[in-house]
């Protein structure tokens, strides 16, 4: 229903000092909002900007900073007041939300017609607006023609204020800079009898004195709020002690009951895949991301703010400023760039201010990745400018403490709002984290991260996932960090954050590629580059001359044992399917070993992943047709093709490696042995499947062969439960 504005009292221009007492405004806030009452620092942000004073705003994500500038908007009779916006999905649901309301509000971007555009045009330049809020982008204030209209409101005194929504993509050291934010810098002296309020939630201090200088605030009132988000608890899970993330995180929103979620990937293609594997197992959700189109991306957006899907599994390119109050459940499955990226996407969570939950999915390999794009971002940037080699110091300098948050074993809480330059105490927290909650199991994941990185690091050679990252690069399933040329035309019409790093890594590899280099030279320049640089790291050169391509006896165990399990558990959830478990293991990784482990261990791992995701769904007919060839194939048959197989990839491991005793330590012993083992334990009665594989187990079991070997240990077992204790960076 349309509401009619509150008759407020007229009022002067941006020299009157007070135009209506907090009764007035309050009571603005209750007919139109329905809150009861002003939060935070939103009533003394009101004032000031209504006084005629610039303001810089600062306040947690979903605090209520839009309440800011709309409030004022409805103040006066006449004039508008103008918000920039860095994206038109923001723009999108804020002036739906305004128009539900009876409030006339509208928003200027090319994704409208012309009739609509001139329509708004024509109301602006009528003398008399009836729009109160006119929101656009940064980009649309540049363009000429719009400010020489903004500039004529202005003349005839309708601008009654600039309001800058997410102002920190001001500033080169936020991290979101925008250089579209840049040409804001001329609106003080442009348009100086206008107050303007610049807002955001993610400024560490140098940020914020960076906006307001580049802002040319003149004397701000300066509004700061505590970072702490109360309601949100805040969890690490470390995905290379997961059996599959995936189903872990399917499980999770499974027994969390049909609660809203938002899903954060890196790439788009991870964003597809987890998002059909939700679907599967009946999670209501969506992809978003921009490789899809428009009309897609809408009605993605559409259903999940009116709740007929939950889930959206999407790239950063998703929730910039969309509110739904309701979140309960922000989910990271990739490490995020920076801590301040962070916060602002967690932050999405319980802005009804009820309790939720922030879930991270920690990887090395994730971490490795993202380490490589930073670094290869810089060394780009630095060779084209000082202050970009210095953002990309910065860069991994920000990202080492997003790495800080999940190898330390502190509050989580505490290492957010440090970060923010708030120094306080963990109790604050309130065990409202998992390290303050479950401390022990915390320093005993943390230990066992630990064990299986030593493990990979001596088992495999320091080949990274990135591979895998540019395996699946075409033109359409590409990260956000990679394909960017449709979000790069200059428009407005960027749906997607801007990201320097990757637009660098981009333009490292296409300054170094003919334009027109096809899939294949992209993936070969990148994994030269990537091999490049990884060799120049290494300390261990041995490794690096090894044939990276082998696959350990360690690494085809630990799949055989995850195969294992998958298959138990499918058993249990099929019922009357009788399987041979420990025969069909070693089928499904025989098979994926044929296939892929040739092509190296990302390849063979993702192979094993996706083998252990279709057990999770499958039916019993679609079990026994891929199994069916197994079952004609007597154990025996099985075992011998394993013991081929095996041998020849102990012989590639031994030859790569060089042979030398290290290495041979990594190996887990003959076939015969490690095989035995673990599927005696899978089978006893007893034994119940733990959801995270015990690498410490596996560790130890490897000491007291190699104890009863009697070879020399480079390494002692105890060094690494010393460094367990300390806060880690690891390998
Ligand atoms: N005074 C208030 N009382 C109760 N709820 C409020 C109040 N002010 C704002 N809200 C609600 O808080 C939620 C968050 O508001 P808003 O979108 O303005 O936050 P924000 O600070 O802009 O967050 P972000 O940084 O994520 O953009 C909204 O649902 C809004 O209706
Ligand atoms: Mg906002």
């Amino acid at each position: 229903m349309k509401k009619s504005l509150l008759p407020l009292q007229e009022t002067g221009g941006r020299t009157e000092k007070k135009i209506c007492g907090k009764e007035a405004l309050v009571k603005l806030l209750r007919w139109h909002f329905g809150h009861a009452d002003f939060r935070g620092k939103q009533l003394e942000a009101i004032e000031a900007v209504l006084s005629g004073r610039d303001c810089f705003c600062l306040m947690p994500t979903g605090g209520g900073k839009s309440i800011c500038y709309q409030i004022p908007a409805l103040t006066k009779k006449t004039g508008i007041v103008l918000v920039i916006c860095p994206l038109i999905a923001l723009m999108e649901n804020q002036v739906g939300a305004l128009k539900e309301k009876g409030i006339a509000a509208e928003y200027l971007s090319s994704t409208q017609t012309s009739n609509v555009k001139n329509k708004i045009h024509e109301d602006l330049g009528s003398g008399k607006p009836s729009l109160r809020l006119l929101y656009v982008t940064p980009e649309l204030i540049a363009t000429s023609g719009f400010m020489s209209k903004l500039t004529k409101i202005y003349d005839r005194g309708l601008l009654n204020l600039v309001a800058i929504d997410e102002a920190h993509c001001i500033s080169t050291w936020g991290h979101d800079f925008r250089p579209s934010y840049r040409k804001l810098s001329s609106l003080r002296s442009l348009l100086p009898a206008v107050p303007i309020l610049a807002l955001t939630a993610t400024a560490v201090p140098k940020v914020q004195k960076d906006v307001i200088e580049s802002l040319c605030l003149q004397n701000p009132l300066v509004l700061k709020s505590s970072f702490n988000r109360p309601n949100i608890y805040y969890e690490v899970r470390y995905k290379d002690l997961l059996d599959d993330a995936y189903n872990d995180l399917s499980n999770l929103l499974k027994s969390s009951g049909d609660v809203c979620a938002i899903v954060y990937c890196l790439e788009r293609t991870t964003c597809d895949d987890l998002s059909g594997h939700l679907s599967k197992n009946g999670i209501s959700c969506a992809a978003y991301h921009a490789g899809l189109n428009d009309k897609l991306r809408s009605s993605v957006l559409e259903n999940w703010i009116s709740s007929k899907i939950q889930v959206v599994v999407a790239t950063v390119a998703f929730g910039y400023g969309i509110d739904r109050k309701d979140v309960r459940i922000v989910c990271h499955f990739n490490i995020p760039k920076s801590m301040e990226a962070f916060y602002q996407e967690s932050g999405r969570a319980g802005r009804d201010q009820l309790l939720s939950r922030s879930l991270l999915y920690y990887g090395i390999d994730d971490r490795k990745r993202m380490e490589f794009i930073l670094r290869n971002a810089g060394s780009k940037k630095s060779q084209t400018s000082n202050i970009q080699g210095g953002l990309s110091k910065k860069s991994l300098t920000d990202f080492h403490q997003m790495v800080e948050y999940c190898e330390g074993s502190g509050c989580r809480r505490k290492k957010i709002l440090e970060s923010f330059g708030e120094q306080v105490s963990a109790s604050l927290c309130r065990k409202s984290c998992d390290a303050c909650k479950h401390p022990s199991q915390v320093a005993k994941y943390l230990e066992e991260l630990t064990a299986t990185c030593v493990v990979q690091q001596k088992a495999n050679s320091s080949r990274i996932f990135i591979s895998s990252t540019f395996d699946t690069i075409d033109e359409k399933t590409s990260s956000e960090y990679w394909n960017r040329e449709d979000e790069e035309s200059g428009s407005e019409e960027d749906i997607s954050d801007s990201d320097d790093g990757a637009e660098a890594v981009k333009s490292l590899a296409m300054s170094k590629l003919p334009k027109k280099s096809g899939l294949n030279e992209k993936m070969e320049f990148l994994q030269r580059a990537e091999e490049n640089y990884y060799k120049n790291k290494s300390s261990d050169k041995q490794v690096n001359k090894s044939d990276k391509h082998a696959l350990s006896n360690a690494l085809r165990e630990a799949s055989k044992q995850r195969l294992q399990n998958a298959l138990k558990q499918a058993q249990q959830r099929l019922g009357e399917t009788k399987l041979e478990v420990e025969t069909s293991a070693i089928f499904l990784e025989n098979e994926c070993y044929n296939k892929y482990g040739k092509s190296g261990k990302s390849f063979y791992y993702s192979q094993v992943a996706s083998a252990v995701r279709w057990l999770s769904t499958t039916t019993s007919t679609e079990l026994a047709n891929r199994l069916s060839t197994n079952a004609s194939i007597s154990s025996e048959n099985v075992s011998l093709e394993a013991e081929h197989l095996t041998t020849a990839s102990s012989m590639a491991e031994q030859e790569s490696t060089g042979n030398t005793p290290e290495d041979l330590q990594c190996s887990i012993g003959s076939e015969t042995t490690t095989s035995a083992s673990p599927m005696e334990n899978a089978s006893s009665p007893s034994s119940r499947l733990p959801s995270i594989p015990s690498f410490s187990e596996f560790i130890n079991s490897k000491k007291v062969k190699d104890n009863e070997s009697k070879t020399l240990q480079k390494k002692s077992p105890n060094r690494v439960e010393k460094n367990v204790e300390k806060k880690m960076r690891l390998l």
